[in-house]
């Protein structure tokens, strides 16, 4: 059945396009572009071409992007499972681009699910730096969380939270920070006829005010001389170049940069935010001859001319213009001094009691005295040569609760000993019995709804490490004291992928001279990590979890 537009949307779109809106409405009849982009974090650009399995073809503005075929199915391969690739619609590629998230930036991700973007900024921070991918959505955020560990992240925290209490724990903090901003999502009728159904749900005026809102409050989270990229998948101006005039009437200090990449697109409509102003000022959509639905409890905000006039430096990208799908991306840089950003990687020891009331509870006075004090243990344990996680962090805890600190730190030296040949390098975060390396600290978390406070390595029961699926797929094969290569087109591969016991001969078990076939084995396909198993006498008992299996 033929694609149902709104109507008042088709009327809309006629009135602002004038001539172009017969090419504009003709795109719909086409298939929307599918697109992948390769993970740098596990495979290179070049690596990936010389075993690709699929037909690519460059997206223009992501240099990681590639058009695959229409009926190609890219998540049915073991690559994908290997997180080798992202699947990805080819527009919403642009908005990191934009960002330009360099290695070492602190990258706010704050609408972030189910993380298309989040893993194009970890790809782009290459293990360096902090990545916070957030979603308000509690349910969205399991896909998020499970994404960061699919594309192997090692330095991201996943949040569910509001912006308001990211903004308490993070004033000033980041460098970067993406808005991927919830929208009422016109630019994706032809790929999804469910935003199409619901798009007089979502209605324009209220989503505007929600991201207005959102913008407000991330600007108190950047750094000074730090840049917001703004982005939507819609073609209202109301919620694009008029949201940012809004914006910018309220915080001067911010000026719009014309995107990387903006050869590729349409500037933004400066002309149809005059007009939408026009609209507001008497109450009645000119363009539709509709009343608004804004909210009456809303004051009505008129912005100035000036900035409107700034946003003719955004992008637009048409999906009769380009093979993609409609997008809106505005880069927001902020005119302060940039600052060297400190080093945030203190080495820690957290011991489980505390931290799981860290999340519940705001600080204590003789919490922030107790912090104060292990800041100060860190920086004497720096000058004097030692390691961080050598050194206690609570010398108020109890003995016992020591002992268990020191025995974690014990167990899972012993577990890297003999399993792994890696360096950890960030802060150790132990809750619940789930061990994390964190690129932050656990007093940055304090008091927020924290999915994942970094990467989860394992965890610790009776005494007894357990490396996590997570631990698997950000590892480099060269990291494991074992592993064992399975071929993308074998059957064991598809096997091992379905969570099948594999039989495997010891000369296949790939080691270091010193270490015996039998543990834990990383299992990877055509050389990229995809698990674990456990080898004993022939036999690859399967660890690749139930939630992952091949279908
Ligand atoms: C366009 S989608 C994000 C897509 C995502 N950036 C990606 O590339 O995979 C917008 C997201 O914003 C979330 N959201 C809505 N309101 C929010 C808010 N106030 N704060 C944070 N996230 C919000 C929604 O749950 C939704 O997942």
């Amino acid at each position: 059945m033929a694609l149902q537009l709104p109507p008042l949307f088709v009327q809309r779109m006629q009135d602002l396009l004038g001539d172009e809106f017969q090419s504009f409405i003709d795109s719909y009849q086409e298939s929307p572009h599918a697109g992948i982009r390769i993970n740098t974090l596990k495979i290179t650009d070049q690596d990936f071409q010389h075993i690709t399995p699929f037909a690519l073809r460059s997206i223009p503005w992501c240099p990681t992007g590639y058009y695959v075929e229409e009926g190609t199915r890219p998540g049915k391969h073991p690559y994908y499972h290997a997180g080798l690739y992202y699947i990805q619609e080819p527009s919403a590629m642009a908005p990191v681009e934009a960002l330009d998230v360099q290695p070492g930036d602190r990258v706010l991700d704050l609408c972030a699910a189910p993380g298309g973007k989040s893993t194009q900024i970890a790809a782009a921070l290459r293990g360096q730096g902090i990545l916070v991918t957030n979603d308000i959505s509690a349910d969205r955020t399991k896909a998020l969380a499970k994404n960061m560990e699919l594309y192997g992240v090692r330095n991201a925290v996943v949040l569910n939270e509001t912006p308001e209490h990211i903004a308490e724990q993070f004033a000033g903090f980041f460098n970067k920070i993406l808005v991927d901003a919830p929208c009422s999502g016109e630019g994706m009728f032809r790929k999804d006829e469910d935003m199409a159904r619901q798009w007089a749900n979502h209605s324009v005026e209220r989503c505007a005010i929600m991201q207005q809102d959102i913008l407000n409050i991330v600007a108190k989270m950047l750094a000074p001389g730090g840049r917001i990229v703004y982005s939507t998948c819609t073609f209202a101006p109301e919620e694009n170049e008029r949201s940012i005039a809004v914006f910018l009437d309220q915080h001067a200090d911010f000026q719009v940069t014309t995107p990387r990449q903006a050869e590729h697109f349409a500037t933004g409509h400066s002309d149809w935010a005059h007009q939408v102003e026009q609209e507001l000022q008497v109450g009645t959509s000119v363009l539709s001859g509709t009343a608004l639905d804004v909210d009456s409890d809303t004051p009505y905000q008129s912005v100035s001319t000036a900035s409107l006039e700034q946003t003719a430096k955004s992008a637009r990208l048409w999906p009769h213009r380009i093979e993609g799908e409609g997008h809106y991306i505005c880069v927001l840089d902020h005119q302060g001094v940039t600052e060297e950003l400190e080093e945030n990687h203190l080495i820690q020891v957290t011991q489980s009691s505390t931290f799981s009331k860290a999340y519940t509870d705001k600080p204590k006075r003789a919490d922030k005295r107790q912090s104060a004090k292990d800041q100060q243990d860190w920086k004497s344990d720096r000058r004097s040569g030692k390691k961080g996680k050598e050194r206690r962090l609570d010398s108020k805890a109890s003995s016992a609760d020591q002992h268990e600190s020191l025995s974690m730190i014990e167990v899972i030296e012993e577990f890297t000993a003999r399993e792994l040949q890696l360096e950890w390098s960030q802060n150790w975060i132990h809750f619940g019995g789930r061990i994390y390396q964190s690129p932050i600290t656990e007093e940055q978390l304090k008091g927020l709804k924290v999915v994942r406070p970094g990467w989860f390595v394992g965890t610790i029961k009776n005494g007894r490490f357990t490396p996590s699926h997570a631990l698997a797929t950000a590892l480099q094969p060269v990291e494991a004291k074992r592993c064992i290569q399975l071929q993308s087109h074998s059957a064991e591969a598809i096997s091992y992928l379905k969570g099948e016991t594999l039989t495997i001969d010891a000369e296949r078990v790939e080691r270091n001279a010193d270490t015996l076939p039998k543990g834990y084995v990383l299992v990877c396909i055509d050389g990229y990590s995809v698990g674990w198993g456990k080898w004993l006498d022939g036999m690859l008992k399967n660890e690749y979890p139930a939630g992952w299996r091949w279908t």
